[in-house]
């Protein structure tokens, strides 16, 4: 069947091009569907495209049977509910520097149309007038820009900014001060770069920090005759503060490119508001734009598909080649140990612990874990939990997870174990990627024990006592199962052992029972990996 690779906004043809290239692609472009269209649509898509106008609410996602990626052809991401995606296990990645140099630029634009009235002029130019008396501007040089948020974006406008000659204030949690020297950009908090400034821009995603950062509270802190600029997200900057503010002559003008609604609505108090300068969300409208961000989602999304690296994920932390080289080895051993421990502990799971050593220590972004839930909770839904799910399903069933590192291995050069407290008790595997022989259990519930993690696996805890292994045996013989390897341990003679075996064929349930009822039997468990 073909890879269905649905686009529901305007992309650049280049984009399109790189996504037929992908063999097996069928690429469907559907643009201005409504919610049921693209619920419609959505049903047998591998893959969704688009910009900012289509609406990925939970809704859509949910109608979604095999959707693997969601590519945003742009930087934000709040069209997409990210929430239902990351559940469903859904990757969604964006294009976050194509556009950024068009958002600046368009900021740039913005700010100087507001400062030298420009719209309005051209407007009263072409009903006939001449008015060059009512149309006096002021200077950008020697003015004060506070920088909300100091992004690539918000970079960009501060440099342009500096070349224009105005003092450039930076108010971001993440910037230093080391770079905002270098960039010749004052660091600042939030209420000095709002008292200071003659021109407000704002960059920052639009998140539950940021709504309404500039509300009325906001505004009355602010220079007599202010002028606003919001190129980044509608919501940043209250609307309805603004008009007020506008009307009554305290802000001098704002230049709006987005919007709380959009289109914005047409009895909307911004469009009748003397000095404003607004844009239907043209921040990233250049044709070089929308070429760099098709290019850069439709790569990303083929990268996806062909389940290669990717860069870009929003709801994933991504991995270099090079991290993915160097970690192979051990997902394989992490997403078995996740299998295998799941079997083990049965039980509901309340809180995991997963030790890396040595080796296997990985600094990658948590990478390992996500795997060991993976094959966690694979056992109980198999198909449906990947890498961009696996914590909501430890935080739906309510188990803690806590990582341990430790630089050495207790025993070999690198060490993954995870213990499982449930409410049968805890479980403890140990495993090891052992050169050419690959991953292997390495103790088990405390007990030394070396064997592949691979194929059907029975487990016991009894008595030391003579005869128990030959009894086991026997039972299975009696039922046509055969023993292909056997692994015993144990800590004191005469105390309790355990064993594990490698069969040929699934243990039905009954021989388990049959094998739990035997005296001296103190735990059996069928693993299957
Ligand atoms: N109008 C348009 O067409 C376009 C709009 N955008 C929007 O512009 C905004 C900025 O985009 P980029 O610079 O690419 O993003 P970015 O992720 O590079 O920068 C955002 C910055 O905001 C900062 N930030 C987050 N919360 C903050 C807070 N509470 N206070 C202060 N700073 C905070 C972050 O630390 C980060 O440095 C986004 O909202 C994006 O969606 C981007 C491209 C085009
Ligand atoms: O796709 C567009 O034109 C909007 C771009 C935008 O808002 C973004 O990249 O965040």
């Amino acid at each position: 069947m073909a890879t269905k690779i649905l686009v529901t906004d305007d992309i650049s043809q280049a984009g399109l091009d790189i996504l037929s290239g992908l063999e097996g692609a069928e690429v469907v472009v559907r643009t201005n569907l409504t919610p049921d269209e693209l619920k419609e649509a959505i049903a047998d898509a591998d893959a969704l495209v688009v910009r900012s106008q289509t609406r990925v609410t939970r809704d859509v996602i949910d109608s979604a049977n095999k959707l693997k990626v969601i590519g945003r052809a742009g930087v934000g991401v709040d069209n997409i509910d990210l929430e239902a995606a990351t559940r469903r296990g859904i990757l969604v990645i964006n294009a976050p520097d194509g556009n950024t140099i068009a958002a600046a630029e368009h900021t740039f634009a913005m700010m100087i149309s507001l400062a030298r009235h420009i719209p309005a002029a051209h407007r009263d130019l072409l009903e006939g007038n001449w008015n060059r008396k009512k149309w006096v501007g002021v200077e950008l040089r020697g003015k004060t820009l506070a920088v909300l948020g100091m992004g690539r974006i918000g970079t960009e406008v501060a440099k342009r900014a500096k070349a224009f000659g105005m003092t450039v204030l930076g108010y971001d949690p993440f910037l230093t001060e080391e770079r905002a020297q270098s960039l010749g950009v004052k660091r600042c908090d939030l209420d000095t770069a709002i008292r200071e400034a003659d021109f407000i821009t704002v960059h920052t995603p639009l998140t539950k920090e940021t709504h309404h950062m500039i509300d009325a509270g906001r505004i009355a802190q602010m220079k007599e005759g202010v002028r606003l600029v919001n190129c980044a997200r509608g919501g940043i900057i209250d609307e309805m503060a603004l008009a007020e503010a506008l009307q009554a002559g305290r802000v001098a003008g704002a230049a709006i490119d987005v919007f709380e609604q959009e289109p914005l609505p047409i009895d909307h108090p911004l469009r009748r508001c003397p000095n404003v300068v607004l844009t239907p969300h043209l921040g990233a409208s250049t044709v070089e734009a929308q070429e760099n961000v098709a290019i850069q989602v439709a790569e990303e999304i083929v990268h996806v598909l062909r389940d290669d690296t990717f860069e870009h994920a929003v709801n994933l932390p991504s991995l270099s080649q090079r991290q993915k080289e160097r970690l192979a080895p051990y997902l394989a051993l992490a997403e078995q140990l996740g299998l295998f421990a799941a079997q083990l502990a049965q039980g509901a799971p309340s809180s995991m612990t997963v030790r890396y050593a040595g080796d296997a220590s990985d600094p990658d972004g948590g990478y390992l874990t996500r795997t060991v839930l993976k094959g966690f909770f694979s056992f109980q839904y198999d198909g449906e939990v990947n890498y961009v799910n696996a914590f909501r399903y430890a935080e739906d069933a309510g188990l803690r997870v806590q990582e341990v590192r430790e630089s050495r291995g207790r025993i070999y050069t690198n060490e993954i174990e995870i213990s499982v407290a449930t409410d049968n008790g805890t479980h403890r595997v140990t495993g090891t990627v052992l050169g050419e022989y690959g991953p292997r259990i390495v103790e088990l519930d405390g007990y030394p024990i070396d064997t592949p993690i691979q194929g059907i696996l029975i487990y016991t805890r009894h008595e030391d006592r003579p005869g128990m292994i030959g009894r086991i045996g026997t039972l299975l013989g009696d039922r046509d199962i055969n023993i292909a390897g056997m692994q015993v341990g144990r800590r004191e003679t005469g105390g309790e052992a355990v064993m594990l075996l490698s069969v040929d064929k699934s243990v039905p349930q009954d021989v388990i029972d049959e094998i739990a009822k035997h005296p001296g039997i103190r735990l059996v468990r069928a693993i299957e990996l």
